[in-house]
């Protein structure tokens, strides 16, 4: 991140010094750039006519401050649930500049994005379209519709986060798309506008994702041959960022290959979905190191941010880059395991790191802007994180951190006998 540096022996995001952080709200604490989002943001901008769309993937980062600042940016959104939907609306976005994706979407949540007026439902298989159709009988109104094609691509990226090759529950098969379009082009209820895919996240060539791009339009031209006419193509998100400095996806070459595969569709729409490219190296988790204990052949850097607070680590053995917030120049680093509270060996933020603290100390994770906050649990009853957004020497706390009493709401003692 362009926004972290080292000011007077102390890490600073923008013109602000973590320790200042972490004294008025304590740690662990997630800190975001506003200015490295609006980058972000930008730079998939600059190379996408202004007829496309991008959809920010809410997932990735929900917090309503931020969908509010990429709302005024002009962003639509990408959401898999009614709570999603719930908070684009909240922070001001419009219901119309929303897709909606998700394989097993309810019929509440169906009925509840049709009453709100949807932009588009990404549908995933035959049978949600089946029941997208009478939940809009019901309502006596059409419901918006594209559908999400599984277009069997590997996308070389973590099984976990490989969402477009056969073996996995994503999408229709290509092979039964042609008929599931067919169907949807005679449904009453369904307004039949596009078609989707998206094939996985941090993904880090474009060979695959012009790959699926081209198995798309190649549907497209079937689709057409059936006067099956689309109004938009969805090619979903999934750009990966540098965690570990390596070469990253080449976003506008990746733009610039779509565009000249849509030269045949003047009047189609395209669309993209990132989430992970705008707001993952935008971010932060700060935390505090409690102790740092020797045993036979390690040093352990046991802090206050646990597998709770940032999964990556532990669900997707994902490698996060990990900063001393003080800069000891002279002192040598030791090779330590920087491990977390929680009551698990798989607790951990990074193995073997170089590194230099001591009890007290602050640490910065780095790219914790995405799948950070929104992937955090209450295991071990630990309380989530407050977060801050920064911008240049302005900081808004745009979440406070809960509270014991906010983890037992709701539950209930039994009346005793
Ligand atoms: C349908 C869909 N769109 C967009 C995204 C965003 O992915 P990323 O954050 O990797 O861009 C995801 C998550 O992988 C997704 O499932
Ligand atoms: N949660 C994943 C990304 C999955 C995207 C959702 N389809 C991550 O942290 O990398």
């Amino acid at each position: 991140m362009s926004q972290l540096s080292y000011k007077a022996a102390q890490l600073h995001i923008e013109s602000v010094a973590l320790p200042e952080l972490a004294e008025r709200f304590g740690t662990p604490l997630y800190v975001y750039s506003k200015s490295q989002i609006l980058a972000n943001w930008e730079k998939f901008r600059a190379f996408w006519p202004s007829q496309h769309k991008l959809c920010y993937a809410v997932k990735a980062n929900s917090n309503l401050a931020i969908l509010q600042l990429l709302a005024k940016q002009g962003a639509w959104f990408d959401i898999v649930s009614a709570g999603e939907l719930k908070r684009v609306l909240a922070a001001g976005g419009k219901a119309g500049h929303v897709v909606f994706s998700g394989v097993a979407k309810s019929e509440a949540e169906i009925r509840f994005a049709i009453e709100q007026g949807i932009g588009c439902f990404n549908v995933e298989s035959a049978a949600e379209l089946e029941r997208i159709e009478q939940v809009a009988r019901a309502l006596k109104t059409r419901a918006p519709v594209s559908l999400r094609v599984n277009p069997d691509v590997d996308a070389k990226t973590h099984p976990y986060i490989s969402t477009g090759l056969k073996a996995n529950k994503f999408g229709i098969a290509m092979d039964d798309a042609m008929a599931v379009f067919r169907r949807a082009h005679t449904l009453n209820h369904i307004e039949l506008l596009g078609a989707d895919c998206h094939i996985g996240s941090q993904i880090m060539t474009d060979a695959p994702f012009l790959d699926a791009a081209q198995r798309m339009f190649s549907l497209l031209e079937r689709l057409r041959d059936e006067a099956i006419e689309l109004s938009h193509l969805d090619l979903g998100g999934g750009f990966g960022v540098d965690y570990q400095g390596e070469q990253t996806l080449d976003v506008q070459s990746y733009l610039e290959g779509v565009l000249e595969l849509a030269r045949d569709y003047p009047q189609l729409t395209l669309m993209l979905e990132p989430g992970r490219a705008i707001v993952g190296d935008a971010g932060i988790l700060v935390s505090k190191v409690e102790y740092v204990k020797q045993s036979d052949d390690k040093q352990f850097v046991l802090v206050d941010a646990g597998m709770n607070d940032l999964m990556r680590p532990s669900l997707y053995q994902a490698w996060h880059d990990i900063l001393p917030v003080h800069e000891r120049p002279g002192v040598a680093d030791a090779i330590v395991d920087v491990v977390g509270p929680v009551c698990e060996t798989g607790c951990f933020l990074g193995h073997a790191r170089h590194l230099n603290v001591q009890a007290d100390d602050l640490i910065a994770v780095k790219h914790a802007g995405a799948y950070g906050f929104t992937m955090a649990s209450n295991y071990n009853t630990r309380v989530r994180p407050a977060e801050v957004l920064v911008e240049d020497d302005q900081v808004w706390l745009i979440r406070e951190r809960e509270t014991f009493d906010d983890l037992i709401r709701g539950e209930r003692l039994i009346a005793e006998e």
